[in-house]
Parts: C-alpha cells; sequence; structure tokens
C-alpha cells in the first residue's frame, strides 16, 4: 500500500515547470491500477517516487506504511527489498547471465543458494526462458530482456510491484501471461502500479486507474 498527499515534485535540472503537481493518491494493499496519461505526463515520475528513487519536493509520501520523506538511509534500503521494479528500459546488468539478474534481489536478501535456484529456475521457466539461464542481457531479444527484468521483479514476492510499460516489447500472449501473473499477485497481497500506452490492454483488463495529465491527477478510481 501506499498514501501520497500533496505531493510535488519538480526536477533539478527541469526547464519546464514541475513534472508532478500537488497529486494525492492511496492505493491499499492487494489492490491493481493502471497508471495512465500521454507522453510527459509524469507517470514515470511518480514511478521513481514510490520505487523511492526520488525524493518528493514537498507533500507526504508513505510507502508500505513507512513516512520515506523523514526516513533514514538504512530504513529507505531496507524498504526497497520489498519492492519490485520493471523499468521502462529493463536495467539489466549487461556483465551478469539471465539467471544472475533475477537472482540478485534474493542474493541481497542472503537467501540460501539452493533456494535461490529453485525460486529463479521455476520464474524463469514460467516466463519461458527456461532454456535461456545462461544468456548474458545483450544475446537476449528486447522481449526477452523484459521477461527478465519482470521474472526479477517479481522473484522476492514484492509488497508493492512497480511497472512501467511492461508489455511493450511482449507479444499478445506474453503480456496476456503477464497480466494473470499480476492478478495471482494481487490476489496474494501485492499491491500493483502498472503504467501504460496499451489501451486495447487497458480495455482488456478493466480495472481503476490513477490518470496523470501535465503532472496533475485527473481521475483516480
Ligand atoms: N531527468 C529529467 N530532468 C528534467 N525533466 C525531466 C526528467 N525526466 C522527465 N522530465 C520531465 O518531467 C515531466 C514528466 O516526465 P515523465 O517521464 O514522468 O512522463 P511519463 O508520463 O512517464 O512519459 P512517457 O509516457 O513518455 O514515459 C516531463 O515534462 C519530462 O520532460
Amino acid at each position: 500500500m501506499f498514501r501520497l498527499q500533496d505531493v510535488s515534485y519538480l526536477y533539478p535540472a527541469a526547464q519546464k515547470g514541475a513534472a508532478l503537481n500537488h497529486v494525492s493518491v492511496a492505493v491499499a494493499q492487494g489492490e491493481f491500477r493502471w497508471l495512465l496519461g500521454p507522453s510527459g505526463a509524469g507517470k514515470s515520475s511518480l514511478l521513481r517516487i514510490l520505487a523511492l528513487e526520488a525524493r518528493a519536493s514537498s507533500g507526504m509520501v508513505d510507502v508500505l506504511g513507512v513516512p520515506v520523506m523523514q526516513a533514514r538511509r538504512g530504513v529507505i534500503a531496507r524498504l526497497r527489498q520489498r519492492i519490485g521494479v520493471v523499468y521502462q528500459d529493463f536495467r539489466l546488468l549487461d556483465d551478469l547471465s539471465a539467471f544472475d539478474n533475477v537472482a540478485l534481489p534474493l542474493r541481497l536478501q542472503m537467501r540460501p543458494e539452493s533456494e535461490i535456484r529453485h525460486e529463479v529456475n521455476a520464474i524463469m521457466k514460467w516466463v519461458g526462458l527456461g532454456s535461456r539461464l545462461d544468456a548474458l542481457p545483450p544475446q537476449l531479444s528486447g522481449g526477452e530482456q523484459q521477461r527478465v527484468a519482470i521474472a526479477r521483479a517479481v522473484i522476492h514476492r514484492p509488497a508493492l510491484l512497480l511497472a512501467d510499460e511492461p508489455t511493450n516489447a511482449l507479444d499478445d500472449r506474453q503480456a496476456t501471461r503477464l497480466m494473470t501473473m499480476f492478478h495471482r499477485l494481487a490476489e496474494l497481497g501485492t499491491t500493483i502500479v502498472v503504467a501504460t500506452h496499451n489501451d486495447a490492454l487497458v480495455r482488456k483488463y478493466p480495472a481503476h486507474a490513477i490518470e496523470l495529465m501535465q503532472g496533475y491527477l485527473v481521475q483516480e478510481g
């Protein structure tokens, strides 16, 4: 769950106005939200604040019950381990195999190697990459890289899952599988926010939406 109250965000190098303006939005545990709006509306900026990669310029931000504006670094670092992020540009580590990329969140949690092997094998099979465990990201197609990024974001069963355009490199069948996975995770208690421009997907999977326009919240619910 998370709650933003009157949140504004101005990039340090902003040429135009604020990327987010007085946004207030709350999403409960286990809920799914689309994050919608035209290019430049502020979707990625909102996700960066929720992913604890950027600090709001003003307002109140509560992520998984922690008021993050006042939180110390150690608290933020631990909180991050409970968040999964699928980045628009994947952000895989090119010199680590697909297996090791996906294993990272579990290794950060110091989980036993035998358990890591089991979990990573299972999720990689689920995303259809059971035979590409040793491949380096540059050896994979865009869609394969996106599926590795998705596997890495969910492997540790995060309490909050944030995904920026997670279907843009996937075909329809893979996108459908991904939506099935998201819905299962939400049922298990993960709060999920998915930014997308994929109108067909939103029509196929109707859900509440957070809609932004030029940094302002124009619709919630
Ligand atoms: N690093 C940055 N420095 C300065 N301004 C930025 C930076 N990143 C984004 N912006 C600006 O912040 C505003 C919101 O951008 P953001 O990336 O959050 O939009 P978006 O809705 O995610 O767009 P898209 O759908 O194209 O990904 C835009 O006006 C953008 O130009």
